[in-house]
């Protein structure tokens, strides 16, 4: 007799799975190989930023008191004593009606409170001597980008568990970390299954398709910031299967297997759950796709079930792997994004479990819109083209009009959310 599943909401899969997840372990990389990686550590500021005085402008540095005076009508004459460029330091001093010339980012002498612009000066040459004429009044700052404007010597820039965009990649190159301290990329092993799987470069032939989940997967895992180790694709045979699952956990931090976690003849993942001695956190979720998704564990090393069905697959990726790996990673909000969008079409079909339908979401005139993607199907592959979220309707419901707000999670954003949604 067939062992009967009892699905679990999705909700209380991912907080079952969640009290397995764990920070990871830290490694430094050289500044840059860091895009794309998340720090280990807060990213504080050791210095201010700028460190020093600095001219935003190319003009002249002035004492602003000397300028007082200063009008269209009367213009006051200043002597030019000195030339700085950025980089440089004038160490002279400056006094009464005395001018230097300066550049963009050279660090304002000493004595000078203020800076005129080039373009507001008229300049002029006598006895081999140059002067310049100032026609308005500058106050005691004017034209300065002081020190520990930008920031302040202690402040947090970027938590920890941040990923590295562009942005965070200047500020490391400013606070001068040519290595930089971020989580090591957990190992996922990824193994297909199925005796109707054929390499991608096989030609295909009656009742074969080509392998697909394993390319699909090991994307998700780069997007979600681990790496993936390919381990192949197996028939399916339960010796096989069992014997390339045991070996595989001696290398990898969590495995990914696809296929064979339903109730047909040659669905042996269980099986070798079993065999395994791994415990088995669920195996049936309300949800659809990927209803089949199973997850185990084995010596705290997580053993991701996902379907075979490609849509399936891809979505017990995004809500069960990525959380963990996100954790892994430091980030405190592993989870995806969820906002609310405008559905764009109708959504007629009832959805006796919750459904998350891959999904197009866009932007117009600033409201958030959200369609399916293509044909839905748990076996689909065409509607994850365009996916970028997945909209969320939950179990028990039907029937959503154009028009309707939904909950959607958003599949490329690099913030995440927390749980619960
Ligand atoms: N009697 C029942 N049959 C099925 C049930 C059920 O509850 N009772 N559940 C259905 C649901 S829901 C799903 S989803 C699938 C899940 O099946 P498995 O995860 O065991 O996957 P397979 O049977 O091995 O394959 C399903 C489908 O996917 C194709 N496939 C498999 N691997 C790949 C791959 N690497 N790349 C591309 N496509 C792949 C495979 O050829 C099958 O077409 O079970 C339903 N059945
Ligand atoms: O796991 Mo299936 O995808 O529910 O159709």
């Amino acid at each position: 007799m067939l062992e009967k599943r009892t699905p679990i909401s999705v909700g209380e899969a991912v907080c079952n799975l969640m009290k397995f997840a764990s920070p990871g372990l830290i490694e430094m990389v050289a500044l840059e190989l860091a895009h794309g990686r998340y720090l280990s550590e807060d990213l504080v500021a050791d210095q201010d930023i700028p460190s020093f005085d600095r001219s935003p402008y190319d003009g002249f540095a002035i004492r602003s008191e000397d300028a007082v005076q200063a009008t269209k009508d009367h213009p006051v004459t200043f002597e030019v004593i000195g030339k700085i460029g950025a980089g440089s330091v004038y160490s002279g001093k400056v006094g009464p009606f005395q001018a230097v010339r300066i550049m963009t980012g050279a660090e304002i002498p000493k004595n000078c409170d203020a800076v005129i612009m080039l373009e507001l000066t008229s300049q002029y040459e006598e006895n081999g001597q140059t002067y310049i004429d100032i026609k308005r009044s500058l106050k005691h700052g004017a034209n300065i980008s002081v020190q520990g404007e930008d920031a302040r010597k202690g402040m947090i820039l970027a938590k920890r568990g941040t990923y590295i965009h562009p942005g965070i990649m200047a500020l490391l190159a400013t606070f001068g970390y040519s290595q930089v301290p971020v989580a090591r990329k957990p190992v996922i092993g990824i193994i297909a299954t199925g005796s109707e799987l054929l390499d991608v470069k096989e030609p295909l032939v009656p009742g074969k398709i080509r392998n697909s989940n394993t390319y699909m997967i090991l994307s998700q895992i780069q997007r979600a910031g681990g790496e993936a180790k390919y381990l192949g694709k197996l028939s399916d045979d339960l010796e096989t299967c069992y014997s390339a699952v045991k070996a595989s956990l001696n290398q990898v931090d969590m495995l990914i297997t696809t296929g064979g976690v339903s109730v047909g003849d040659y669905d042996y993942l269980p099986a070798i759950y079993e065999k395994l001695g791994a415990t088995v956190l669920f195996n049936k979720v309300a949800m659809r796709p990927g209803s089949v998704t199973t997850v185990a564990h084995l010596d705290h090393k997580l053993l991701f079930g996902l379907s075979g069905n490609p849509s399936a697959c891809y979505v017990g990726f995004e809500l069960f792997v990525r959380p963990i790996v996100r954790t892994s990673l430091f980030n405190g909000k592993p989870h995806l994004k969820k906002e609310k969008a405008i559905l764009g079409e109708s959504f007629l079909k009832p959805n006796p479990f919750t459904r998350f339908v891959r999904a197009k979401l866009t932007y117009d005139e600033g409201k958030l819109m959200v369609s399916p993607s293509g044909f839905d199907k748990s076996s689909a592959v065409s509607s994850l083209a365009e996916a970028n979220a997945l909209i969320v309707l939950q179990g028990g419901t039907r029937g959503y009009d154009k028009g309707m707000y939904v909950d959607v999670l958003l599949l490329e954003d690099h913030q995440g959310s927390e749980w619960p949604w």
